[in-house]
């Protein structure tokens, strides 16, 4: 890590609120809405992620419902390219993969459009928060069962003491996983 990305990490770190027993007893919530209040900060990571796009050769950026809608489609239009959702199930029309999933304090099941991605699409997948890393792994099936080819993910948090990253290997086809901070 270089120290113009330790300066970004201290930033964006120092803008994320902890939040003990949410949603859930024994969760400690990461909360980004400070970070995203914060014109600097959010701006900071707008950039940073908009730059791993574009070096990744990402002809899409991904996000994921619904924090990773709001730091994936600013990076997107920074990056000058385009946003594609992956969303919870029963919001997207038309025909569409779905894939259920566990994460920290719940379950659910994400969906994406078919036809989302022309061929040859590479995409870049964002998300906010990678803790057991369901989310994820749900995505980036997704992802491959819509077509598309992954050049990488970029995480702003990854919860290092669980075992996230190490679930999301089988899925990630030798594509980079990056993170912005690990705590
Ligand atoms: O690694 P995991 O254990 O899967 O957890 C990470 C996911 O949990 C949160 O999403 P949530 O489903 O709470 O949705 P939200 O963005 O709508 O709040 C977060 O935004 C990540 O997407
Ligand atoms: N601890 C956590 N904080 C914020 N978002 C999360 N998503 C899953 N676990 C989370």
């Amino acid at each position: 890590m270089t120290s113009q990305n330790t300066d970004l990490a201290q930033l964006l770190d120092s803008r994320i609120r902890d939040v003990p027993d949410y949603p859930k007893p024994g969760v400690l919530f990461k909360d980004i809405a400070p970070l995203l209040a914060d014109a600097e900060a959010f701006a900071a990571l707008t950039r940073a992620l908009a730059e791993r796009a574009r070096e990744l050769g990402a002809t899409k950026v991904v996000g994921l419902e619904a924090r990773g809608f709001v730091l994936a489609a600013p990076a997107a239009f920074a990056a000058g390219l385009g946003f594609v959702p992956i969303r919870k199930k029963g919001k997207l029309p038309g025909e569409v993969f779905a894939r259920s999933y566990e994460l920290e304090y719940g379950s659910a099941t994400l969906e994406v459009q078919c036809d989302a991605f022309a061929p040859g699409e590479k995409v870049l997948v964002v998300d906010d928060v990678l803790a057991t890393g369901g989310t994820i792994a749900a995505s980036l099936d997704l992802v491959q069962e819509a077509g598309a080819e992954l050049v990488g993910v970029v995480v702003l948090m990854e919860l290092g003491f669980l075992p996230g990253r190490e679930r999301l290997l089988p899925h990630l086809g030798g594509a980079p996983l990056e993170t912005l901070i690990t705590v």
